[in-house]
């Protein structure tokens, strides 16, 4: 008998319909108004959403800035303020996700989003807010969206420069659930699922070398599955790598994640149970899946290294000293040599 805890939350995700008539599906009845946070390249469809039956008004506040400074979220409460808003709609990728996160906390409308980016956020109860160079990652049950719409059809132009360092920041969270030291049957069996869908996608993507609703689908179902698994257990070496490289110097987030994730993976190996090695050969198909992971990567035009991605030679002794400084369950144990000759190879 497995002994094990599972929390999960209480999501309605609407999967594959148009958001529109989706959107006209779940209002309540009566007039709601919205507050409507994405980046102004949605304002045809906001023009759309303002002429359904069931909406009062629809307030746009569409600057969206990664990573969530606290001025910003000043500035669009400011903008809501005195505003009677029933529904915070976030539209785009995590950037807008996370503001929309931030604002929630001071207010009483259900958070409803629809991610254009496979970033996962829309699925966990975890905000991130930064101030003066420094962010601050949290969790709260109260950011966790109310409901999540997937749509396909919406994000299908979506360059694929954005789409595929994207989906491997989904990949990040499905392979560090797969070795978390809190994963349980559930998370496990689901992030099987999220990552055969994920792996499927990428490969007709490297073949067809064109985003279409079929390969959207099952890189939005993966990242569906990705932000799952981010939010039910804890996450280890790759993400904290991830979060210092990104958060403190200024990496681009997806591109981050995509090109630490061969190299984690490696670095945890040979500390990574024969079962759960196993359970990877499976999935990726290969003895060494980290490898099959590259080579994935290279033939989408992924495979970044740190200089490329703006990282100075210099920083990486202090990238690892903050990485030294963290507390965190991680299979392979953090050894100050090993994690600079990963990030070295990395480079
Ligand atoms: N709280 C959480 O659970 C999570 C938070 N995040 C946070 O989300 C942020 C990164 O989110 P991402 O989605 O990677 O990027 P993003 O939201 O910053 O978007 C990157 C760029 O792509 C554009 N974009 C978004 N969707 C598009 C589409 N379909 N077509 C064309 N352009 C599009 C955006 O306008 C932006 O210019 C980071 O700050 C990260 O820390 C990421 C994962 C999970
Ligand atoms: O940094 C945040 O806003 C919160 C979590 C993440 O970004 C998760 C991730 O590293 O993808």
């Amino acid at each position: 008998m497995n002994l094990f805890n599972y929390k999960t939350h209480a999501v309605k995700v609407i999967f594959g319909k148009s958001i529109l008539d989706a959107l006209d599906e779940e209002l309540p009845e009566g007039k709601s108004n919205i507050a409507f946070i994405g980046s102004g390249r949605n304002s045809a469809l906001v023009e759309k959403i303002k002429n359904l039956e069931k909406v009062g008004g629809v307030f746009h506040f569409d600057k969206i800035i990664q990573h969530v400074p606290q001025d910003l979220v000043e500035e669009a409460g400011k903008f809501l303020e005195g505003k009677e808003v029933d529904i915070i709609l976030c539209l785009g990728g995590g950037s807008a996700i996370g503001l929309g996160k931030a604002l929630v906390l001071n207010s009483n409308a259900e958070l409803w989003v629809v991610p254009t980016t496979y970033s996962g956020s829309e699925m966990t109860n975890i905000y991130g807010i930064s101030q003066n160079g420094v962010k601050t990652v949290k969790r709260d049950d109260r950011v966790h969206p109310h409901k999540v719409f997937y749509d396909p059809y919406l994000s299908i132009g979506m360059p694929l420069d954005l789409a595929v360092p994207s989906a491997f920041n989904a990949m990040a969270h499905l392979v560090e659930a797969l070795y978390s030291r809190e994963s349980n049957p559930i998370v496990n069996s689901l992030a099987e699922l999220g990552l055969k869908n994920l792996l499927a996608g990428l490969r007709s993507l490297s073949q067809e070398k064109v985003m279409t609703a079929e390969i959207n689908e099952k890189l939005l179902f993966g990242a569906y599955i990705g932000g799952k698994v981010l939010c039910e257990v804890s996450m280890g070496l790759h993400h904290k790598a991830a979060h210092v490289l990104g958060g403190n110097f200024n990496l681009e987030h997806s591109k981050i994640h995509t090109l630490l994730l061969p190299f984690v993976l490696k670095y945890q190996w040979d500390f990574l149970t024969e079962g759960v090695q196993r359970n990877f050969q499976a999935i990726f198909g290969g003895p060494l899946p980290y490898q099959t992971i590259r080579e994935l990567q290279e033939k989408l035009g992924a495979g970044f290294n740190l200089r490329e991605l703006g990282l100075s030679r210099e920083d990486i002794p202090k990238a690892v000293d903050f990485l030294m400084q963290m507390t965190y369950p991680n299979p392979a144990p953090m050894i100050m040599d090993h994690l600079i000759l990963m990030l070295e190879s990395a480079y």
